[in-house]
């Protein structure tokens, strides 16, 4: 009798800015308390997995050459530890992963993440486990910070190294024009770079996480613009002098402000609205900062099997410096 082979399935995952990101002291274990409030964003990567005879990953799109695709690769180790959970031998699966990535290479916007994300779920659905999203978020820290986000989607109030998450009621969908770098940040320097910084003098701190809340709750772009901070900036333009360019021609485009997206080196800039964000991205393509533009909304949900009615949309407009 023949096997049944199940069909391929592809997943869908979100990007993330930090509208909030304040860093405590690094702890005993290398990592940093975090306050942060994550916003997954419609710039996102596609992640296939399907049963095949031989296994690994393939990469293709937005800088595919800069992604490992060996064991190193943060969706294998998603397929390893799925497997180890569901009593499968992690080192030999018989899976195939292909990512398709639209999201940024060590751009701060956690890409690697999506796609373990996007793999644990993509995978539960091929094995047909019984899994719920708690089950896979356990495992998701385990495999990085920013994991268990990309996982839930929407808004939502990070903790402890940024993995322990509560939801965010957030009101509006916001209006973002993303300025990708010519190279990435590896995020533990920005992050040694900011201990750097502080151990000689007192580079500025995020304010307290509640008024950004507060404006999530009323949905006023305008008055979270204002409020929008991220301890790891300093550090990131320390790396990266260029940056403080990037940011002022933002708001010199018209965006209501800018921030440096996580780790960096991608500039995120909220706009009042949709068509500010179109006129805001298509000048600052023209001012010769960046390596490509995109426009972006949010909150948008968390990895899903995508197919059916939800299937392909077309990518967000880009635009070429
Ligand atoms: C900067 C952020 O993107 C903000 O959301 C995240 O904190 C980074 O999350 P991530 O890329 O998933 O990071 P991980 O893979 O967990 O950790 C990579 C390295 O970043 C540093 N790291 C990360 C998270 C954290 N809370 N403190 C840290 O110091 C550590 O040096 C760690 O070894
Ligand atoms: N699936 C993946 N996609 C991209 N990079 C990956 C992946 N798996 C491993 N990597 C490695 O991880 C490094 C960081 O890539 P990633 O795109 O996750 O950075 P990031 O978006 O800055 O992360 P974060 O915002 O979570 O700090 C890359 O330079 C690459 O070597």
């Amino acid at each position: 009798m023949l096997a049944v082979v199940p069909h391929p399935v592809t997943v869908r995952v979100p990007s993330k800015v930090n509208l909030h990101l304040a860093v405590g002291d690094v702890r005993p274990d290398g990592y940093h308390d975090l306050t942060t409030v994550f916003q997954a964003l419609s710039l996102t990567d596609e992640v296939t997995v399907a049963v095949a005879d031989e296994p690994g990953v393939e990469v293709v799109g937005e800088n595919a050459d800069a992604v490992p695709t060996g064991p190193s690769n943060l969706a294998w180790r998603a397929v390893q530890e799925l497997a180890r959970f569901s009593g499968r031998d992690p080192e030999e699966p018989r899976v195939r992963v292909v990512i398709r990535k639209g999201i940024p290479v060590a751009g701060g916007m956690a890409g690697g993440s999506a796609d373990a994300a996007a793999t644990l779920v993509g995978l539960s659905a091929l094995w047909r486990l019984e899994v719920t999203r708690d089950d896979l978020a356990r495992l998701a820290a385990r495999i990085g910070s920013d994991v268990p986000f990309t996982l839930y989607g929407g808004t939502a109030l990070g903790t402890g190294r940024g993995e322990q998450l509560v939801p965010v009621l957030s009101r509006h969908t916001y209006h973002w024009v993303l300025a990708f770098d010519r190279r990435g940040l590896s995020t533990p320097k920005v992050f040694g770079e900011l201990d750097r910084l502080r151990a000689e003098g007192a580079p500025p701190r995020a304010g307290a996480v509640e008024p950004v809340l507060e404006a999530l709750a009323t949905g006023d772009p305008r008055q979270l613009a204002l409020l929008l901070g991220n301890d790891l900036q300093a550090a990131a333009v320390s790396l990266r002098p260029g940056l403080r360019r990037t940011l002022r021609a933002g708001v010199n485009a018209g965006a209501l402000a800018g921030t440096v997206s996580g780790s960096g080196p991608t500039c995120a800039f909220l706009c009042a609205d949709e068509q500010a964000a179109l006129r805001v991205a298509a000048e600052l393509a023209g001012a010769g900062v960046c390596r490509t533009v995109r426009v972006a909304h949010g909150p948008v949900p968390g990895a899903r099997v995508i197919g059916g009615e939800d299937a392909p949309r077309p990518v967000p407009p880009e635009v070429h410096a």
